[in-house]
């Protein structure tokens, strides 16, 4: 069995329904549980900073998947939920990105892990670290909680804004 996680982020129409929904859709693969997600954090765009405000979560899961089939699940999640590829960064109905797979490093033209751009990211590390304060980089070894102490956007970026329930039982 892999271990993985998961970032989730939307910004555009009913933002916390499409988080949900992304995270029902995952539990529904008959090759996926979903063991823990993170509250849901209201968070100030990054990069492409003139669109709307995000709700982000992080997802922990074990599956059977390899990493690339893993990859192919979550865009097929994306696209039924409409996302549309135009902008590098731009609004997405939600976006699913592979965060860690076990303690692996992949480097394939399509998948990179752990996420690169992880460790740069409060709205990815806040949620992380609150669903596992011990999870390490597996890269450097250091503690992502620890990665997360020095930033500087760590502490006005985000706002805890609820829960994603009940998405949890499988039918
Ligand atoms: N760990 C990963 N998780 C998800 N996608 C990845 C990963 N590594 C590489 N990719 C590739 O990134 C491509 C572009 O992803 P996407 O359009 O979601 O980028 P983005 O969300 O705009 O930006 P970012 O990658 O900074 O989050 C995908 O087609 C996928 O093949
Ligand atoms: N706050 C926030 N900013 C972002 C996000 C996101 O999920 N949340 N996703 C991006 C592309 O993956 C770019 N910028």
């Amino acid at each position: 069995m892999n271990n993985a996680y998961l970032s989730l982020g939307s910004n555009i129409g009913d933002r916390l329904e499409h988080l949900q929904h992304a995270v029902q859709l995952l539990n529904e693969h008959s090759s996926i549980n979903v063991l823990q997600v993170s509250s849901v954090y209201e968070t100030e765009p990054v990069g492409l900073t003139e669109q709307a405000k995000f709700l982000n979560v992080v997802v922990r899961l074990e599956t059977t998947l390899e990493a690339t089939e893993l990859l192919s699940a979550c865009q097929s999640i994306e696209n039924k939920l409409g996302r549309m590829r135009k902008i590098r960064w731009g609004p997405r109905t939600v976006d699913l990105d592979i965060l860690l797979y076990n303690e692996e490093h992949i480097q394939l033209e399509n998948l990179i892990i752990p996420h690169l751009r992880m460790q740069e990211r409060a709205f990815v590390l806040v949620p992380l670290v609150e669903i596992n304060e011990d999870v390490k980089n597996p890269t450097t070894g250091t503690l992502y909680r620890e990665e997360l102490a020095i930033k500087e956007d760590g502490v006005n970026l985000w706002k805890k804004v609820g829960q994603v329930e009940e998405f949890l039982r499988k039918g």
